[in-house]
């Protein structure tokens, strides 16, 4: 055989969010920061006729047939993954051809389901579709509010849009990595969010968005502006270990507001008005020095927008242990992401004591939680190697 393979590795971060989780969704601001905590992704071509893809952190090792793949490619063969709306048609035919069905908040089926759209929509303008093993890990929870579908979507995204050619292999850089130019960091953010769509039902598009870029964002209606002067903040994550789903829990809140417009409507104002005020506050501590008074501000907004979460309706008798725990020792917290459990941010001040840390994440190891002390900020989507072999 005289054909080229290839052979990728990629990363790709998750996410905090800082201020404006769901209210984000319906158009109000959100603050966002990347994690120093990444999924990686591996694609070889191959010539075995075969797509397969391996999922360890869900169980998930799949294969197909080209011949199976070939029958369900989109009419409309022109796409690049550069559309706004998911394919009816081709979402119709993955239905039938996965049995997955409508509505779904099955881990598997989910991601399944994002894999072999994007991959449909990748490849539906090519002569024939590519043999390939695709492999993804992650050092993040999944499912928790770290943003894992859209560190998966975006690494996906990437690899399939390089291996096709829309996007170029950039060159590897003396620190093992490389950027791809912002044109193509933008088809990459547009075909992740059509993976997110599958994932979430109704992303607002901020955790693909963070997952493409890093660094720390401010996200409003679809356009994002990296912030450029903020002060190191310290942050504790924490899992509550209780799973919940995105998808579910950004629907509740849309029948909240679809039932009690006049009471919600205000609710996520209030939130956008939070966030609008910690991006102020984030801007003055890093032009002044940062002092107490702007700490205890930065607090109070923390445990305002928690309070307006739990009116939402995505609060959970976990989270509530969390802010009591931390509380109990002089420190803030929210839940982070979608809620209904999974991870939530505590503030530590500069001067937090060691020892203080060190007695909280005891406290909440006896919940069974976990915890980590994060750096945020992080680069966005990386290539981390790229061969190409006659074969
Ligand atoms: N490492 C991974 N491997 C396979 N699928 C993943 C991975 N990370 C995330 N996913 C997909 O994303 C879904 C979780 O997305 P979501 O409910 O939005 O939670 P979050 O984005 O907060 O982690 C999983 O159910 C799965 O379908
Ligand atoms: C709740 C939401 O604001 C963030 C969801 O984040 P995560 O999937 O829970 O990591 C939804 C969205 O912005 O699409
Ligand atoms: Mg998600």
């Amino acid at each position: 055989m005289n054909e080229k393979t290839r052979d990728v590795v990629i990363s790709a971060p998750g996410k905090a969010i800082l201020h404006g989780e769901h209210a984000v969704v319906h158009g109000k601001v959100a603050l966002a920061v990347s994690l120093n905590l990444r999924t990686f992704l591996r694609l070889q071509t191959s010539s075995s006729g075969k797509v397969c893809i391996n999922l360890p952190n869900i169980h998930t090792f799949l294969s197909w047939d080209l011949t199976l793949l070939q029958p369900l490619l989109p009419e409309n063969r022109g796409n690049d993954g550069n559309v706004q709306e998911l394919d009816p048609s081709l979402m119709k035919k993955l239905r039938e051809f996965t049995g997955i069905a409508e509505g779904s908040t099955d881990t598997q089926s989910m991601a399944v389901f994002a894999f072999l759209y994007l991959y449909l929509s990748v490849f539906a303008k090519s002569p024939v579709l590519p043999s390939m093993t695709v492999a993804v890990w992650s050092e993040l929870p999944t499912g928790a509010g770290l943003g894992s579908s859209a560190a998966f979507c975006v690494c996906v995204a990437a690899a399939l849009l390089s291996t096709q050619g829309t996007i170029s292999s950039p060159q590897i850089l003396e620190n093992s990595t490389a950027r791809w130019s912002v044109e193509e960091l933008e088809l990459v953010n547009q075909l992740a969010f059509q993976g997110e769509k599958i994932i979430h039902g109704n992303p607002s598009g901020v955790d693909n968005a963070v997952s493409t870029w890093g660094g720390i964002l401010r996200y409003h209606a679809g356009k994002m502006t990296p912030l450029e002067r903020v002060p190191v903040l310290r942050i504790l994550l924490t899992n509550t270990k209780v799973p919940r789903s995105t998808k579910t829990l950004v629907a509740g809140v849309k029948d909240k507001i679809n039932k009690f417009p006049t009471i919600l409507i205000p609710v996520l104002e209030s939130v956008d008005a939070v966030s609008c005020k910690c991006e102020e506050i984030l801007a003055d501590m890093a032009t002044c020095s940062a002092t107490a008074e702007h700490y205890s501000m930065l607090e109070e907004l923390i445990d305002i927008n928690q309070h307006h979460l739990n009116v939402m309706g995505v609060g959970h008798p976990s989270l509530d242990v969390l802010c009591r725990a931390t509380l109990a020792r002089g420190l803030h917290s929210k839940l982070t992401g979608a809620g209904g459990g999974g991870c939530g941010i505590t503030l530590l001040r500069p001067e937090t004591d060691c020892c203080v840390i060190h007695s909280t994440i005891q406290d909440l190891k006896a919940f069974s939680y976990e915890c980590w002390e994060t750096s945020i900020g992080a680069p966005g989507v990386q290539l981390h190697s790229s061969d190409r072999r006659q074969s």
